[in-house]
This record gives structure tokens, sequence and C-alpha cells, in this order.
């Protein structure tokens, strides 16, 4: 399997480095030995001056407690939501460098829509372009998760479905694994299959709240909202990347049986204020592309590079987080990057609240074969002899890699493409 390695890491995703767009190595140095102060916000949003026009107000949530100031925070790009829809090419090119060198944006989803009659959507069987939309979905789904947890453990413990060898339903706090020697995780989480949401495969037993048809619905909807985000993002990179039309797309299509899913993800307070449990363990998402809705800090990112450190993400309003999964390193052979994060504690005063993120996996087709794509001449540059080595279908993949973070499961089968590169 390709790896990423550090000449591709061009500093242009790292907006608080001005200094090149080059020297992948200055970077990693800069970052090594001067871990990056929080950036302002000219920093989180590349300085550009249409997107400083955002207040940091408005950036803020004010019902919650404050991101601390003092904390190495990681310095994502921040991407519009309603350019890419306009087909802004300075954006598209955005978007591409924090693909190859992070794999980790903001996306600003406030006022990006489109209508589905849109010429350059309309035959996209993709889901929905409204990122306002979207985001309404995410607050409605916050407060569902909210009573979905505070159902009693035996009654939310009928749903983990891991001994039937699933990965859908309910997962206990410390019914995983953050490390190989086996140390608990300290996060509950839920995931909710988009086959089910969407009616395309079978109905799973839910507890009451989830079967609820409004919350169904809602659930569907927001399924179809990531999922427009989601084909929107795979159509920009394949038009980069020079594949044959429609390639990435054809691959994740909405209303074809695949691991998508939603998921909760919940951690109580530390127990004491020096607990340093981790939430969750260090990985790579094993999908393909993730959209992330935060509202309290926790989530860290190791940055590529020799001697990087551990970051924060700053959660930030009208924003998802967006990341690439394993699949898309191993679909381009490395040209784009998954980037290995973790969830700790929230920082500072955040550590006293009970910590909830939103997460909308997509992932390619059931049946897809997990291997390097043919058709794009970036591609075969970057493509290696053993490439070819493991060629099983994305369920088998997906499957392998939850699974085997389980307390009880095989550790070794969890891993994705990050082992080599953790620290390149
Ligand atoms: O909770 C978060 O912020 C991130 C969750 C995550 O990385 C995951 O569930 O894969
Ligand atoms: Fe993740």
């Amino acid at each position: 399997m390709a790896q990423t390695t550090t000449s591709q890491l061009g500093a242009t995703a790292i907006a608080h480095l001005v200094a090149t767009t080059s020297g992948g190595g200055l970077w990693v140095s800069s970052i090594a030995e001067h871990p990056p102060p929080a950036p302002a916000l000219h920093h989180l949003n590349g300085g550009t001056k249409q997107e400083s026009r955002s207040s940091e107000d408005d950036l803020t949530f004010h019902d919650l407690p404050p991101f601390p100031d003092d904390v190495p925070a990681a310095p994502l790009l921040r991407l519009s939501f309603k350019k890419l829809l306009d087909h802004n090419a300075e954006e598209e090119d955005r978007l591409w460098r924090a693909c190859c060198d992070l794999g980790f944006f903001y996306l600003d989803l406030r006022s990006g829509s489109t209508s589905k009659r849109d010429s350059f959507h309309s035959d996209v069987e993709s889901g929905e372009l409204d990122g306002d939309a979207l985001l309404q979905d995410a607050d409605g789904l916050f407060r569902l998760g909210k009573n979905l947890f505070e159902l009693p453990n035996e009654e939310k413990q009928k749903y983990d479905f891991n001994e039937q060898g699933s990965y859908f339903g309910y997962k206990g706090l410390g019914a995983g694994v953050v490390d190989a020697k086996g140390t608990r995780d300290f996060n509950e989480f839920y995931n909710v299959s988009k086959n089910d949401m969407l009616g395309i495969d079978e109905r799973l037993p839910a507890p009451d709240v989830l079967r609820k048809e409004e919350n169904r619905a809602l659930l569907g909807r927001y399924c179809k909202r990531s999922h427009g985000v989601v084909s929107l993002i795979l159509g920009l990179l394949n038009g980069k990347l020079e594949l044959p039309e429609g390639r990435l797309e054809d691959l994740h299509r909405l209303k074809t049986v695949s691991g998508d899913q939603v998921r909760w993800v919940r951690s109580p307070p530390q127990p004491t204020q020096d607990a340093k449990k981790l939430s969750l363990g260090e990985h790579t998402d094993f999908g393909s592309v993730t959209v992330l809705f935060n509202r309290l800090g926790g989530l860290q990112i190791l940055p590529p590079g020799e001697g990087s450190e551990w970051c924060y993400v700053k959660p930030l309003k009208g924003h998802c987080v967006v990341n690439l999964g394993d699949a898309m390193v191993k679909f381009t052979a490395g040209v784009l990057r998954s980037n290995i994060h973790r969830v700790v504690n929230p920082p500072g005063e955040q550590g006293r609240s009970t910590r909830m993120s939103l997460v909308y996996f997509a992932r390619p087709e059931d049946e897809v074969l997990l291997r390097v794509l043919d058709g794009s001449k970036m591609i075969d540059e970057k493509r290696g002899s053993d490439d070819e080595e493991e060629a099983i279908t994305a369920k088998e993949w997906i499957l392998r890699r939850a699974l085997g973070r389980r307390a009880g499961g095989d550790w070794e089968k969890s891993h994705g493409t990050e082992g080599a590169r953790v620290r390149q």
C-alpha cells in the first residue's frame, strides 16, 4: 500500500505558515519547534478579504464554555460550501490542497444551497445540496442524541450488535479499546445505518426514540444532505485527479447499500481533573469522506511531519469539519491523505461538560473493491508495486476495522493506512 510521504506536504493547507507553498520541511520543523497558538480567524480562513467578514462572534457557541485560546489549535483551511457550489476555481484549488496535504478542513455551510435543477448537479443522484438545512438537521440530531443517551444503560445495551458481527447500533462506555494493550475507551456511541433510514435495506431493531417516524425522517434527511456534501467533494476531487467523469461518485451512490452511517459519540467529563483517558483512540477513518459536527473541543489531529504534536480542532459554529478516510488513500495510491486523529477531554473549562459529536461517515458501496483506481495519470504515477496485494470489498474492510476496535476484538485488524506514516 502506498503511503503518504512528506513530499506531498505543501504548506498551503497550513494556513498560518505563509512562507512557502512547496516546503513541507519548513512546515514540519516549524510546527515541531513552535506548536502553533490557537489561530486567529484570519488564519483559519486563509486571510482572504471576503472570508474575514465573519466575525469571531458568529463562529462561537455562546451557550457553551469557551474554547481556550492557549492550547495548540490545528490550522485547518476554512472552505466555503457556497463557493464550491458556485464552481469558484480558487476555492476548488484550496479544497484540493487541503485534501492532499492534511485531509482535514472546515466547511462553512452557511448560505450554501443550490436548486436540484442546477444543470451541473441535476443528474447526480447524490443527495441534497443545502448547507443551512444541513445545519438545522444537525441541531435537531444533537437534541435527539441527548434523548437517546439518556435512556437507561440496559435499554441501550439491547442494541449492541457486536456479537452478531455488525457495527451498527450501540457501543457502551469502555466497550472499545484505544490501544494494543486493551486500554478501554471513554465514550459511548450509536451508529445508525443510512441503508435503514433510506429504506434500501432491512430495518434494524432500535429504541423507540429512533423508531419514531419523525426522527427517522430527520435522520434520513441528514443522510441525504450529508451525502450531498460528500458527492460535491468527490466530484471536485474526481476532476482534479482527472479520473473518468463520475468515477468516484459512482462508487458512492446514495441509494446503494453501503456502510454509510450517522454516529453520535458521547463522553462524560473525566472523573478527575488530571485524568487523561482517551475518549477515542488515535485512528484514521476507514471510509471515504467524514462530515463531522462538533461543539466542544476534544478532537485532536497529529499533523504530518517528524516531531509534530497533537493539536486541537476548534469547533466553529456554522461549519462542519470534513476529513478523508483510508478508502480515498487506497483509491488514489496516496495522492489524497487521511490524517490520524483522536478524541481527548475537551480543553480548559470545557472539560467539565459532557461532550457529544455528530458524524456522517460516507463509505464506498459494500461491493466496491478497495484498490487503486485506473484512469488517472496522477494516480498511476504514485502506484506502487504492492498496491494490488489487498483487494477486499469495502464491506469486509469496514467490518474488520470497526470490530477490531471492540474489547475482545482483533486489534491488529483494526489498522488502516496510517501505520507507516504516523510520524511521517
Ligand atoms: O468526536 C469527534 O470529534 C471525532 C469522532 C471520530 O473521529 C470518529 O468517530 O471517527
Ligand atoms: Fe474519526
